[in-house]
């Protein structure tokens, strides 16, 4: 069973991901991740984000990369919308992708293309969302509580002009599958979003079943 998760930059996409693998006991692939890695590369290369050419070079990164705190930098997030728009950066890592997706038993993958370019075919489809306040509130403690002083008003910022970006870049732009469910976690704690999503879920694998 492929379990897809989209959504916006702090709607909680991550936290169910998870939260669903260990619940239906499938492997887990965030792939904001992948976007994060070539970034990284690119800004300790001295490359240059905007540029096609620099941020495919740094597609072929150090798997180790994959499991570095550091990559949860809000630098290294903004550096990952901007790589994540080249056409030749997502061709590179699309492969992949599909390949965890499509392993026997299946898999839980969130990012933001999921249920629109990397497994259509998903069982499930999950579009997570909340208010870009909200999202900024979230994203600002988490930040904080790893040690940056970033100003609220500059994550609200980022957040917004990185939704702006990822919804319009010309390939798999940021938006919810047609046959998504969407599901608003604005007002929802953690344990009440990741119960509304196997909720979701389970109504999903039971019309598949019919
Ligand atoms: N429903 C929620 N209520 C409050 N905080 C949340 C909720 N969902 C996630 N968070 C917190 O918000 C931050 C971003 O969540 P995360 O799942 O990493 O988002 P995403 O993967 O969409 O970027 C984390 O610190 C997480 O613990
Ligand atoms: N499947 C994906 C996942 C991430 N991304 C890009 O990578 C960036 C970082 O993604 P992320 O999921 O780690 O970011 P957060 O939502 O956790 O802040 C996003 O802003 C997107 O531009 C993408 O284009 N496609």
């Amino acid at each position: 069973m492929i379990i897809a998760v989209d959504g916006p930059a702090a709607s909680g996409k991550g936290t169910i991901a998870k939260a669903l693998a260990r619940h239906y006991k499938l492997p887990h692939l965030d792939t904001g991740l992948l976007y994060r890695a070539v970034a990284a590369t690119v800004l300790d290369q001295a490359l240059d984000p905007e540029a096609e050419a620099d941020a495919v070079a740094s597609c072929d990164f150090d798997e180790a990369l994959l499991a570095d705190d550091r990559l949860k930098d809000d630098l290294i997030g903004k550096t990952a919308s901007i790589v994540s728009a080249h056409p030749l950066v997502r061709a590179a890592l699309l492969q992949r992708q599909k390949r965890f997706a499509a392993q026997p038993g299946g898999a839980v993958l969130d990012g933001r293309d999921i249920g629109t370019v990397i497994a259509p075919n998903a069982v499930a489809k999950l579009f997570v969302k909340a208010t870009p306040m909200i999202r900024a509130q979230r994203r600002h403690a988490e930040l904080r509580g790893r040690g940056s002083n970033a100003s609220f008003d500059r994550v609200l910022a980022d957040i917004r002009a990185r939704d702006e970006r990822d919804s319009t870049r010309s390939q798999a732009p940021l938006k919810a599958a047609e046959d998504a469910v969407v599901l608003d976690t604005s007002f929802l704690s953690i344990e009440a979003s990741i119960q509304r999503a196997v909720g979701i879920v389970d109504a999903a694998v039971a019309r598949h079943r019919l």
